[in-house]
């Protein structure tokens, strides 16, 4: 089973992504996009991604400004899935900007 980041690697993994911030517990990061279709259409894509990965975020939606949180819920914090979860969010936010 994946294994919590300790909070040294996971501060070198959060300086490698794009807002992320958190602990060891969880991580979040906001984006704010040009229009709430954009803003959708960024949800839609990371809901995709997310069936892949079978891993899937929590996603608060407020009109353009969607708030990402990632956990790894059977392991009870924040794991490297967590990591390459939150590097494609960053991908597709900055494709759908
Ligand atoms: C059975 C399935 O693999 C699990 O329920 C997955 C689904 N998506 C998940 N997503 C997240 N963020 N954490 C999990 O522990 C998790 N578990």
């Amino acid at each position: 089973m994946a294994q919590v980041l300790d909070a040294e690697t996971l501060r070198v993994a959060l300086a490698g992504l794009q807002d992320w911030a958190g602990d060891p517990t969880a991580i979040s990061r906001t984006a704010q996009l040009r229009t709430f279709p954009d803003a959708i259409a960024v949800v839609t894509r990371v809901a995709m991604t997310a069936e892949e990965m079978d891993h899937h975020p929590d996603i608060d939606i407020r009109w353009r400004t969607l708030t990402f949180r990632c956990a790894t819920h059977s392991a009870g914090g924040v794991t490297d899935r967590d990591i390459e979860l939150a590097r494609r969010i960053d991908q597709i936010v900055a494709e759908q900007g």
